[in-house]
């Protein structure tokens, strides 16, 4: 079991940006409802409800085994939900097919790093755009003007999204000679790369020092203001009080609290969980 963080949000943490859109209008992109998912007699997720909302940070915390993986893992189609189910701009996805999901616009990186080491950092991410692609094989085969064309595309996007997770000029170097940062920035290119309209972040700053904690709080800041919503799970909860709008904190599978940053560090229940003891006996 690793080390459970402090709640309180340090003084030094930036205060965290307000939702691209006020309170009043804003729209839900992702609905969580009511699911429950069992492995055998796991019950993993336990009715859990919650809405992401466009344009929005939302952190998704919990002590380990909380249930916060196997959440996302619902959501990209890894698992389908026993009972409830999972919506994304309306239409129901859970059960649906991976590359299905990925296609409606949701990606998502991996608490391990997942690329394909031999490649190149272009090849990696072209890979992620290869998700949008309607060249047949046999066009690819005969390189049709359409597959020229994404061909083309494909590498434009690539080059730029180097450059915008802060890895620019490592193109053609192999995914496994980069140093562990950048190999993490380049999951975040790749995951881009299928264009999101939500991006799931599994422990992006795991074995990340405080400097690199505080570049990747302005990156996924920087994704956000590019249009992309953002699902960010982390234990650091200096990150996590500093870059997101609002937090669902998931314990044993239920979610025990929702809330601003400053709500759920203050929030007894939140305490209990990671402490044991109720804030104020803590
Ligand atoms: N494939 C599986 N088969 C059986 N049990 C599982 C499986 N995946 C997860 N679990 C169980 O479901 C519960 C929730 O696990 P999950 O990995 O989602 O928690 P988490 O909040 O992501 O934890 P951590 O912070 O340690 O990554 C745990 O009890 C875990 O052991």
């Amino acid at each position: 079991m690793s080390e459970q963080p402090s709640l309180d949000k340090p003084s030094d943490a930036p205060e965290p940006t307000p939702s691209a859109a006020p309170a009043g209008d804003r729209k839900p992109l992702l609905e969580v409802d009511n699911v429950t998912l069992r492995f055998g007699g796991v019950v993993a997720l336990n009715q859990v409800n919650f809405t992401l909302y466009e344009g929005e940070i939302l952190g998704l915390i919990g002590p380990n085994g909380a249930g916060k993986t196997t959440c996302f893992n619902a959501m990209t189609g890894v698992y389908t939900p026993t009972e409830g189910a999972i919506r994304f701009q309306g239409g129901k996805i859970s059960g649906q097919q991976r590359f299905k999901i990925t296609k409606m616009g949701i990606a998502r990186t991996f608490q391990n790093i997942r690329l394909f080491p031999e490649m190149t950092a272009l090849e990696n991410i072209q890979v992620g755009a290869d998700a949008h692609h309607r060249t047949s094989v046999p066009g690819a085969l005969l390189r049709l003007p359409r597959h020229r064309r994404e061909e083309k595309d494909g590498l434009k996007l690539a080059h730029d999204l180097l450059e915008l997770v802060g890895i620019g000029g490592t193109e053609h170097e192999a995914a496994r000679n980069l140093p562990y940062g950048s190999q993490r920035r380049l999951e975040i290119a790749r995951a881009l790369a299928t264009r999101p309209k939500l991006l799931c972040l599994d422990e992006p700053a795991a074995g990340f020092n405080p400097a690199e904690k505080q570049d990747l709080m302005q990156l996924i800041k920087k994704i956000r203001d590019t249009g992309v919503t953002v699902l960010l799970i982390e234990h650091d909860m200096r990150l996590v009080m500093g870059v997101t709008d609002r937090i669902v904190v998931l314990e044993f599978g239920r979610k025990i609290a929702e809330g601003s940053p400053a709500e759920v560090a203050a929030d007894p229940k939140v305490h209990a969980a990671y402490l044991g003891v109720p804030a104020d006996a803590a």
